[in-house]
Parts: C-alpha cells; structure tokens; sequence
C-alpha cells in the first residue's frame, strides 16, 4: 500500500480531541480514584440493625457490634453509626476492624491519615479506658497504632492519627482496626462514626485522588473529564438522582446516595473534588446535569422540570457563577474557590435516546432556560443526531458506541459521510466489548471482554483514525468505562483495571495514551484508505508544526504484515524516525497475573522523503519522522 500524503492541512486537531469519561461505576470513584481507604466508611444509606448495614466492617473476637440510628447521630446527614457494646469486666480486648476495598495496599514507612468520631451512648466508662486505631496484616500483626484516652462522653469526639506502616505487609489483606481496652465497670456502650483511612493523595490534596491512579490516568494528558456520568448521573428514581449540592461541603454533611451500579456512593468524591481534579490534571470539566429522566423510566417534562432546572442551574453557578451575586458561587468561595473555574460545555442528561418520548419537550424546557442563564455555554444533547428534532438545534451531540473489535476496524468512515452543518460530534463513550456481533452485552462466555485484548485495541485504533481525519466535526472523544475494580465490577472491559495496591494498564490504555501523546495540531490528508467493510488497513497522518514533525498511525487489523509506503511532501525529511508499536497475540490481554505482557515498543527506523515500513500483524504503529 503506497500512501501519499498532502502538504497541506486539511483542519485543525483540536486540543480537545482525547479525554476521559468518568463515572461511578466498577468502584471506580469510590474504593478507586477516590483514595478513601474504609469501605461503608459512614454506614450512609443502609437500613440501621441489618447485617448488610455492616458490610464489610467485622467484629474483633466475640465483640458485640451493628449499625444503629443513632439518638444524636453526628449530623443530620449521617443518621446511621456503628454500635459497639462494651461487657462490664472486659480485660481483652475489644472492637471491630474494616477490610477496605477488597484488601488495604499499605506501604512501609507512609503516613497513612485516619479519623474517626465516638461517643459514650451508654453506661460509665472507666477512667482507665483507651481508644486505639491500628492497621493490621493478614495475621492481624500490628502494622501501626495509635492510642488516646477513651473520653467518657455523650458528646462526639473526633480522634484523628497519623499512622505509619514498621513495614510493608506481605499482601493487600490488611485491616483498620479500632479496639476499645481497659474499660472496666458497668456494661457501656460507644457508638462511632465516619471512620476514615487516607493514603497520601495525588498532589496532597485534602479528600484527594489515589496517586497510583490518579498518575496512570494523567498520563495520557486528557483534555477534558466528562463526569458525573454516565446512568451514574440518572438514579433508578427522581429521588437517588446525581445531586451536587449533596456532594460539597464537609464529609459530614454529604448523605451519599444509592449509585446506579449496585453500590452506595459516599459522595466524597463530590463537585468540588471533580473540579480540583479538572485543574489538576488541565482538563476542562464536560459537566451533566440532570434532565429529568431516570434509569427506572420516570420522566418529567414542562412546568414539573422546573424545581431541576434552578438546581442546575446552581450546580452551574456553583462551577462559574459570581460569589457576589449567587449564593452557590458565594459557597464555592467559602470552600477556598472564590474565582470561577473552566466550563464551556454542559451535557443534557445521559443517554437520552432512551427515552423520544418526552426527549424534546425536556430538552427544550431544559436548554431555552439554561441557554437564557448561560449564553457563553454550549449544551450537548445525548438524544441521536437523527431525531427527534430537537429545538434549540443542539449545536453538539453526545455520540456513544460499544461493539466488536471487526465493527471498530471497519467502521472509521462513520464521520466522513455526516453532513458539515455546524453540528459538532462528542463521541463520549466508545469501546470493542465483545467479540459476538450478535451479543454484545453478555457474558464472557458469549463472547464479551474481561480485558481489552490487542485486537480490539487495534479496531479502536482504527476508530480513531476516523475521528482525526474528520476531527473538524469531532472535537472530542472518550473511552468508557474508564476504570473498574478487578475485584468487583459490573462493567467489563474497562481501560484501567486496579485492585488495592496495583494498577492495570490495558492494551487499549496504551492505544489511548500512542493517540494523545502523539496528537500533532493538524490533519495532512493522504491517500485514503480502503472504507470496505472488510478493510483492515486504517492510517491517519498528523502534523506538529512545532515540532515540525509528520506524526503517522497505522492500525492493522489483519492477521498478516502489512508493506506500506510513504511519500512525504517535504524537501527536509531525517533519514531516521520513530516507530512505537503495541502488538501481540490478536487474542491477549493485559491481567492482574500477566500486567504488562502487551506493551508498546519504541524503535528507529529508516525514513526519508519516500520510505517503506511494514506493520506487523494486529498491530497499533505510531511513527514520528523529523519533517518540513
Ligand atoms: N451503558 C453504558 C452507557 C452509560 O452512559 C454508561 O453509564 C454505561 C457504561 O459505560
């Protein structure tokens, strides 16, 4: 294949072009991302005197312990503690320790946070007593501990400790522990809440990100994060929709809510913590607010959105609005945030091709006043480009596809054919998830992915080679799910995998970082390849005219090499260039057991005005050549 390429840039690769997608999903915020280290860390949103309740928290020995609704609970937000029943002559010890996450990943020698709030419920508790939070090993060998005077009181008590591991434990099967000892006398009992156990946090910020992660994920410079979700967004009802203005403020004061993944979401990861990240990492937030449609089917439509609408519109004056005239931007600079931070797109709702019945009439409502509040905003629709018609025109739409690595490789020309009307395209959720066209939401032994494999990192690859050929329309796009548990998640395959001290790279992390890292700034059309729906030969070239490089990126999705040749337009090309390559087994996969059998390799190769090369088989190429 002789592939010529222009010297002239067809359009602009938007700065915007790769970001990520987030949501709650997979414990990917909380037991994740979100670097809370106790699991039901707030005993938020269970049914008090239920075993569940407990979950995962344990009792030490033949400790008496259960979630009750406390009489003074520690704040209206947080009605629920932990009940520990203190026998009249304990000599041993006693008390209850959490698993976290599924394991704690301790590390010797860091200073682990932890805190937590008590009270004296009932009886007289002796002098003598002491409170002391440890971290235990797998053998509950003492880790670390800290120990206080257990005050003897009705009212709550915060004790907070720095803890620091004598040494690294030999797995991730570690405990908190909280042990009450010395308390002779009459039975008592102590009632405890919000327990808290932080790693340091990526950058040192308070209630912070997990750095492992938080690294892994910077690491492909994403341009922007789309957040809350994602169905995280939606609640299976009106009343467990996504709320910020439950997720601001101190911990103590958040309710959580039931997420939309089969868990409880602390909402410690909250608005605030998502726009800190945003500036972190330089990303511009891609924010949704709810548009009055819910995962169990309840819609709302006309006058009855109004009460969601004046929250959205909080929660959007809460993120740009002016301290001194709204009262949610006001509470932005009580938190430390006086300026206003980046927003220019808003998303409407999730997935709103679910629901055409009332889709026009809620985004009508929902737009003509947001638009009216916020004209510097672009609003983007989640409803499908072919209708039904929405007015005000959106001016983008939210494009989202799972399918099969084959329909990825022979489906880059989507955007070609899409007219040039000014609409612009986010494809915010793509990904290969299984290898049966015909069911492609089932089970792996249907034939969906535990783990992105070189093959359907290779057909995302060619997808994204459409996206940069016709990124005049597509301004951005994401991978989803971002992140998922490798112990728990209820969405497969994810792009990072984690559990409690490892992170997971997979083949099409890789794929995404090759694209990001090697962007370029503007598109150099060449000769096109083969749109036939049996093409396995994708390419795109880009150009960075800073560094006056010719960036080129071949997926091949075939089972055999592939002999290309380039003709550059240049006069000035090096005679040596740089080839990455991700390739492997079509069927392999980056695992807990095998973390990095699948990695790019970087190698020289010869170049020049005209050059050959030849793309292994199932193989992701990218080549840089010094040009101009
Ligand atoms: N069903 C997918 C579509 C939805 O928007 C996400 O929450 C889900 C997983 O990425």
């Amino acid at each position: 294949t002789t592939v010529t390429v222009s010297a002239t840039a067809s359009h602009a690769i938007p700065s915007t072009l790769w970001g990520m997608m987030f949501e709650d999903i997979s414990h990917s915020g909380d037991g994740g991302l979100y670097a809370e280290l106790i699991q039901n860390r707030a005993f938020q949103q269970v049914a008090p005197d239920t075993a569940a309740a407990l979950d995962p928290w344990v009792p030490l020995g033949d400790s008496q312990i259960s979630v009750v609704a406390d009489s003074v609970p520690l704040s209206s937000a947080l009605p629920n503690s932990l009940a520990l029943t203190v026998p009249a002559a304990s000599a041993t010890e006693i008390g209850f320790a959490n698993p976290g996450y599924f394991g704690i990943g301790l590390v010797k020698g860091t200073a682990y946070s932890a805190s937590l709030n008590y009270r004296v419920a009932a009886g007289a508790i002796s002098k003598q007593a002491s409170l002391t939070i440890s971290l235990l090993d797998q053998n509950n060998k003492t880790l670390a501990a800290f120990t206080t005077p257990l005050r003897a009181s009705g009212k709550w008590t915060e004790v907070t400790a720095s803890l620091v591991p004598s040494h690294t434990p030999p797995s991730n099967n570690n405990s908190f522990a909280v042990t009450v000892t010395n308390a002779r006398g009459a039975e008592s009992q102590v009632n405890f809440a919000l327990l808290s156990l932080f790693p340091p946090t990526f950058k040192g910020r308070a209630n912070g990100m997990r750095p492992d992660i938080a690294e892994t994920l910077a690491a492909n410079k994403p341009a922007f994060w789309r957040f809350p979700g994602g169905n995280n967004l939606e609640g299976q009802t009106v009343a467990t929709r996504w709320q910020w203005n439950n997720t601001v403020g101190p911990l103590k004061d958040r309710p959580g809510r039931v997420g939309d993944w089969g868990y409880v979401n602390t909402d410690g990861l909250g608005l605030l913590e998502y726009l800190h990240w945003c500036e972190d990492l330089d990303m511009e937030p891609y924010m949704a607010v709810w548009d009055g449609y819910t995962l169990g089917g309840t819609n709302i439509t006309g006058a009855a959105l109004d009460p969601y609408i004046a929250q959205a519109i909080d929660q959007i004056n809460f993120v740009i609005g002016d301290p001194a005239t709204s009262a949610p931007a006001a509470l932005r600079a009580s938190l430390g945030h006086p300026e206003p931070f980046t927003l220019h797109y808003v998303e409407i709702g999730n997935e709103d091709f679910f629901d055409d019945e009332t889709v026009a009439n809620r985004w009508n409502t929902i737009v003509t006043n947001l638009s009216a509040t916020f004209p510097q905003l672009t609003f983007m629709a989640t409803s499908l480009s072919s209708g039904p018609v929405l007015t005000p025109t959106p001016k983008v739409y939210d494009v989202h596809v799972y399918s099969s690595p084959t329909f990825f490789a022979t489906n880059s020309f989507l955007y070609d054919s899409v007219e040039r009307n000014g609409t612009h395209y986010f494809e915010g959720e793509y990904a290969a998830i299984s290898t049966n066209d015909s069911n492609l939401f089932g089970t792996p032994a249907e034939g969906r992915l535990l783990f992105p494999t070189v093959a359907s990192a290779v057909g995302e690859a060619a997808f994204m080679t459409g996206f940069e050929r016709n990124a005049d329309i597509v301004f951005s796009a994401s991978y989803a799910p971002l992140l998922g548990s490798v112990n728990d998640s209820q969405w497969t395959p994810n792009l990072v995998g984690f559990d409690a001290s490892n992170v997971y790279k997979s083949t099409s992390y890789y794929v995404q970082n090759l694209f990001a890292n090697n962007k370029g700034d503007e598109y150099l059309p060449s000769t096109l390849p083969s749109n036939s729906s049996t093409a396995t030969l994708l390419w795109s070239v880009t150009r960075s005219t800073a560094n006056k490089e010719v960036i080129i990126k071949i997926s091949n999705n075939a089972a055999t090499t592939e002999e290309m040749k380039f003709v550059l337009p240049f006069k000035d090309v090096s005679s040596t260039g740089s080839a990455t390559v991700l390739t492997g087994p079509a069927t392999a996969s980056n695992t807990p057991d095998a973390p990095d059998a699948i990695v790019p390799v970087t190698s020289r190769i010869k170049t020049g005005t005209t050059f050959e090369y030849t793309a292994p088989a199932v193989s992701f190429s990218v080549l840089v050549v010094s040009a101009h």
